[in-house]
């Protein structure tokens, strides 16, 4: 029996509500058999809200190690770092620095986090994300009556979950890998900054051989250390591109960093509203409160300017609806949209004057407003 068994048996035990399992959600800390006594030790730590979770977990894994041959006796150890749900802690987190979340903290000098979810792969999410971001750096510089971009330090950052694909340095013109400030244990990534945004990816540490099956159990980690080991300094908003996906990134991210929310991008076909609402139950199971929808690709207009809805129509409205949430905007599907991202020139920054800007910059202060407001009760998260 050595600890590789045991770890390939704790493999089996799946997170509560989860198709993943507790090791590669990064909840193993040590494991260890002792031989003699037919002792297998296991120290486990999470962070939940929910009470029952860790004994779930703590039967499920007692129960697997006790299948094993040669154990006796099971020894589980579970430091667990308890949240409270968002609901309870009343009110968004304020730049003060106070945290929804009892247990996890955002690391000072950050005002609020949100993530940018969807449910299907290439709706836009990424597009929506950078754009928004680049809104919200515009809108806070008005307010602040601050200059926007240059070197000013910004206010506004972006972090690219997306590990499977990052796509967000290209779309932000950034390339090259971010400085490292100390040394050991203490050393702190420098975000990279561009169009007043400060900006932390996965594509500036791996290059595209790196092969996918090993990221996989790597997103709990690099969610951790792209909040602890990266200086982002004073921001009044940190946006989070998730990897597309129903559940196992947003748990884990749940897991790290107090959200005060999380925007869903679909496209208006049902097929996309379908998986858009899986995601928004998902966030809500955790106690995550949804901000709002985002439907992309709304509307093609042709040269004539007839409207064609390519993707059919109104499901960005109904996944609100239904979720009982708001609808944030509508995004055109246009070329100068594509065109922005592939030259690391958003349209919002592109063309600052232009509808698609001002579409952006509506949702960033609605964002931004809807942040400073005590959470509504009957919130459906
Ligand atoms: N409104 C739009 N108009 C035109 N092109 C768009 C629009 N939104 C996104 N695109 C284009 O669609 C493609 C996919 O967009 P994007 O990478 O943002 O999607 P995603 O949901 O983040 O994808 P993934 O799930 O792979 O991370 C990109 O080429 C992007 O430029």
């Amino acid at each position: 029996m050595t600890a590789d068994d045991i770890k390939t048996q704790l493999a089996q035990v799946k997170y509560p509500g989860f198709s993943r399992d507790i090791v590669s959600f990064g909840l193993v800390r040590s494991v260890a058999f002792v031989e003699e006594s037919g002792t297998a030790k296991v120290s486990l730590a999470l962070t939940t809200s929910d009470p029952q979770v860790p004994l779930q977990i703590k039967t499920a894994v007692e129960q697997r190690l006790r299948e094993l041959p040669g154990v006796r006796e099971t020894i589980v150890d579970l430091a667990v770092t308890s949240v409270k749900p968002p609901a309870q802690a009343g009110g968004s987190s304020g730049a003060a620095g106070g945290n929804l979340a009892g247990g996890a903290q955002l690391p000072g000098g950050m005002a609020h986090a949100v993530a940018i979810a969807s449910g299907k792969g290439g709706v836009g999410k990424s597009t929506v994300a950078v754009n928004l971001a680049c809104a919200a750096a515009q809108v806070l510089a008005a307010r602040q009556g601050r200059a926007w971009g240059g070197q000013n330090s910004p206010r506004v950052g972006l972090m690219d979950c997306d590990i499977y694909g990052p796509s967000i340095p290209l779309m932000m013109g950034l390339s090259g890998r971010p400085e490292i400030k100390g040394e050991g244990a203490g050393a702190m990534i420098i975000p990279m900054a561009h169009h007043g945004v400060k900006v932390m990816s996965m594509g500036f540490l791996v290059d595209d051989n790196t092969p996918v099956v090993w990221r996989g159990p790597m997103i709990m980690k690099t969610v951790q250390q792209f909040i602890q080991n990266v200086d982002w300094g004073e921001l009044d908003l940190l946006l989070i591109d998730l990897p597309p996906g129903t559940g196992d990134a947003q748990l884990s991210l749940v897991q790290t960093i107090p959200l005060d929310g999380a925007i869903l991008v679909t496209t208006p076909q049902v097929a996309a509203t379908q998986v858009a609402r899986k995601g928004g139950l998902m966030f809500q199971k955790v106690n995550v409160p949804l901000l709002g929808v985002t439907e992309n690709m709304s509307d093609f207009v042709d040269s004539s300017g007839q409207h064609h809805a390519l993707f059919g129509s109104g499901g960005g409205a109904v996944t609100a609806e239904q979720l009982g949430t708001v609808l944030l905007g509508k995004v055109p599907l246009l070329s100068a949209i594509r065109e922005g991202g592939d030259i690391g020139q958003p349209i919002v920054v592109r063309e600052p004057d232009g509808e698609v800007a001002r579409l952006f910059r509506d949702m960033a202060e609605g964002l931004l407003d809807g942040l400073k407001k005590p959470r509504a009760a009957g919130n459906p998260a």
